[in-house]
């Protein structure tokens, strides 16, 4: 065999355990057909925190307004689209050389099985005794006529200009965060739904504040709407759908959502599981039904959410599994995750929903507006939800304002690490800060 582990796909969810796994003696490969790093690198995570963070500092900015400051900066989406170049452009280059300088032999091309422990890439075969299979997901598009006056995520995130309008169709992760980025940006911004919520991942009422903020100001949601078809209309595009709906824009992004590439790697070929929209099956030790062929990250059809840290976290098992550190089934610790809208949403645990309705939890609420630490920010839209169990344990938290993301990281620790009242009461942070605020909570 050439390689003791062969990865297919350089994002989170290889390089993450190829590094350990060379570290640790095992000869290991990583194929890549596009940017070395993958989504979150080149075009997710990192490029859209760079674009929101203005967005997050001028919140902050606002909500000072006649409090301390007395105007607004101006937002120049140029220089920082050219920032965005400055940091993400060169990250594919660094993911590559740190996979080199590990000890990782990189190889650049599409992989497709010859059989289970047969990759070939350019015409030129490769066996591996283990194949981890990281291809991760492509943006979802709509097939209606028109489909290819639409642009996707990865199109948006390179934007050269901000359009004067801009409709967005779908309102889930991508969505609402493209939708407060492009609004504070100055586009006049459309989010079009074909149901009745926004960001069903997340506590309906937190949802609610962050709708009713995007709505002050001027983003507007079409709800019920399934676009049929879209049409240019000189410079315009005009989208349609049922009982006469017409919208015209600028610029639409098609963001329903993520799918499995599933074709053009011969799954077929050697037996594997999978389904054509959701991805892969995996056992409990993230094999497939094919012995010696695994997977891992946002190509996996499981329950987990698709994120960096959830990629990150399989790889490094896989790592611990393949180096013999551990035999044991992958045992997911409380995962928390976000939406980076303004304010942030972010969640842990058992959701505040779930709670509301089951005697086996308890929620307490907490409204940052009696808050005087939130007052010296004059943070208004903002708070904390907290469930319990029947044993007072902390089981879940979810958090909406500028600082939910922190909020919920550090309950996450408490959660994970199964923290009483009496051992919160030894916690000595700092205040006053963020992490001595929520702490109180518990
Ligand atoms: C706009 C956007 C924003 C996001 N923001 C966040 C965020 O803020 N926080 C967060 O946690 N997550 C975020 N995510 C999700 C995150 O990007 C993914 O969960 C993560 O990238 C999954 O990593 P992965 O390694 O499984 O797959 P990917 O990153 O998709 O990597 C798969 C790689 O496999 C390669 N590949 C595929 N097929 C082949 C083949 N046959 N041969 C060779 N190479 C192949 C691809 O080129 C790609 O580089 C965001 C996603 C998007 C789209
Ligand atoms: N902050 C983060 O961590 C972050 C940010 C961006 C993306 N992501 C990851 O990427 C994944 C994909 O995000 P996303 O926003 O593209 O997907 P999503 O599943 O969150 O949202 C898709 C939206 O499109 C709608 N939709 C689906 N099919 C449709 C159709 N045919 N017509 C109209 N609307 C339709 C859905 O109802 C939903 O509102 C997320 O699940 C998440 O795992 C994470």
């Amino acid at each position: 065999m050439d390689f003791d582990v062969l990865f297919i796909g350089s994002g989170q969810a290889a390089w993450n355990g190829a590094i350990p796994m060379s570290k640790a003696g095992l000869r290991v490969g990583v194929i890549e057909e596009g940017r070395f790093g993958g989504v979150c690198t080149n075009r997710g995570c990192n490029a859209k925190i760079t674009l929101d963070r203005p967005v997050e500092l001028m919140r902050q900015v606002e909500q000072l307004q006649g409090r301390g400051f007395d105007q607004l900066p101006t937002l120049n989406w140029h220089d920082l689209m050219a920032h965005k170049h400055e940091v993400i452009d060169g990250l594919a280059y660094g993911n590559e050389m740190k996979l080199a300088g590990a000890g990782v032999t990189n190889i650049i091309g599409h992989a497709t099985f010859v059989d289970a422990h047969t990759l070939r890439v350019n015409d030129k075969d490769y066996t591996a005794d283990k194949i981890v299979i990281a291809t991760g997901r492509v943006p979802h598009r709509l097939d209606i006529p028109g489909k290819e006056l639409l642009h996707d995520s990865t199109d948006f995130l390179v934007l050269e200009d901000m359009p004067k309008r801009l409709t967005i169709i779908g309102a889930g992760y991508v969505g609402m965060e493209f939708a407060t980025i492009a609004n504070a940006f100055g586009a006049d911004v459309t989010v079009i739904l074909r149901g009745s919520r926004a960001l069903r991942d997340f506590y309906a009422p937190y949802v609610d504040t962050v709708i009713a903020d995007l709505r002050d100001r001027g983003v507007k949601f079409h709800y019920q709407t399934s676009i049929t078809a879209a049409t240019k209309r000189g410079d315009a595009i005009e989208l349609t759908g049922p009982d006469g709906y017409t919208h015209t824009t600028d610029y639409v992004v098609d963001a329903t959502g993520r799918t499995a590439v599933t074709t053009d790697m011969n799954w077929d070929q050697i037996g594997l599981e999978y389904d054509p929209v959701a991805g892969i099956t995996v056992d409990d030790h993230l094999e497939t039904n094919v012995p010696g062929v695994y997977a891992t990250g946002d190509i996996l059809n499981k329950p987990q959410p698709k994120i960096t840290p959830v990629a990150i976290f399989e790889s490094q098992y896989l790592a611990h599994l393949f180096t013999k550190e551990t035999s044991d089934a992958i045992d997911y610790p409380a995962i928390a995750y976000t939406v980076f809208t303004s304010p942030r949403i972010a969640t842990v645990g058992v959701s505040a929903a779930e709670a509301e309705e089951s005697d086996q939890y308890t929620v307490e609420h907490f409204d940052y507006q009696n808050d005087w630490f939130r007052q010296v920010g004059n943070e208004v839209h903002a708070g904390v939800s907290v469930v319990f169990d029947r044993d007072h344990q902390l089981v879940g938290a979810t958090s909406v304002g500028n600082d939910a993301v922190e909020t919920i990281n550090g309950l996450t620790d408490l959660i994970e690490a199964k923290t009483t009242h009496e051992q919160v009461e030894r916690l000595i942070y700092i205040f006053p800060s963020i992490a001595h605020s929520y702490m109180r909570k518990v």
